[in-house]
């Protein structure tokens, strides 16, 4: 199995090119090649296959590192578009299929911009962290968030190394949370456990919520959020249709393996 592994502000993923169908794909293996001790190391695989949407060439096949599905990865879309673009399968302009519909990309040399949707605000909600309760807005990015604002010192002294409680009538499903610190009028700095993956150096999407989440708190229907992670610096538009995700993505090496050498986690 050949694979390439690449970045988008220290969210990274294991990219596999399977235009024939004939990789087979299985949350055990997924998880397997995810793990940093015993396989390759990533927050998620992105698997290239072709779209049933004629509306794009590609769909971007995402897997979460536990071996779960999402709809969406919004640095994942970033660093699928910038395999495309430096393999040649791809121009500057990219439509993709997603499983939370079609995002379209544009490469701008070391940068990616995505027109990430329209963002469904859903209301109040809290996650519950070692009993401490912290409310948030839920906001859906084609995958669930709920972004909460909390004070500098709380968002470094949060412990993420597991899922906060959140409401499973509301996420059903799961949800991805991010920890939002205003730095200013227009500047965020987040930390965000992932929905299948722990926590991560960056989201995507969950950049995309803290935005969304900054200029609705704010009263401002448009405007340009700039959000810091701890992998670097993303940047979110909101505009009059859509929201916009723009940050650097990088392919970082190529390397072959055999499947069958991976072995589980004891
Ligand atoms: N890292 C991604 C989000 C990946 C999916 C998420 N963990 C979920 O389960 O919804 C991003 O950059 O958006």
């Amino acid at each position: 199995m050949k694979f390439t592994k690449g970045h988008g502000t220290g969210n990274d993923f294991v990219i596999i090119e399977d235009l024939e169908g004939t990789v087979e794909l299985t949350p055990a293996l997924v998880a397997a090649l995810c793990d940093r001790r015993f396989g390759i190391g990533g927050d998620g695989v992105l698997r290239v296959q072709p779209s049933a949407d004629p509306a794009a060439v590609y769909f971007m096949d995402y897997w979460n590192s536990d071996g779960s599905l999402s709809e969406m990865c919004g640095n994942g879309v970033r660093v699928f578009a910038r395999y495309l673009h430096t393999t040649g399968l791809a121009g500057d302009e990219i439509p993709l299929s997603t499983r939370g519909g079609l995002r379209t990309a544009y490469v701008e040399g070391d940068l990616v911009r995505v027109d990430m949707a329209a963002p469904a605000l859903l209301g109040e909600s809290t996650a519950v962290i070692d009993g401490v309760s912290y409310p948030g807005l839920a906001i859906s990015m084609g995958n669930p968030h709920l972004v909460c604002d909390v004070p500098a010192d709380v968002a470094a002294a949060v412990d993420l190394s597991r899922a906060p409680d959140t409401d499973p009538v509301l996420f059903p499903a799961g949800v991805n949370v991010e920890f939002s610190v205003k730095l200013g009028e227009d500047h965020r700095r987040m930390r965000v456990y992932e929905r299948g993956s722990g926590e991560t150096m960056s989201c995507g999407t969950g950049a995309t919520a803290v935005g969304v989440a900054a200029l609705h708190t704010s009263g401002r229907p448009t405007g340009t959020i700039t959000v810091d992670v701890p992998g670097g610096r993303l940047e979110v538009t909101r505009d009059p249709h859509t929201s916009w995700l723009a940050g650097p993505a990088v392919l970082t090496y190529t390397g072959e393996l055999d499947p069958t050498t991976l072995t589980p986690r004891p």
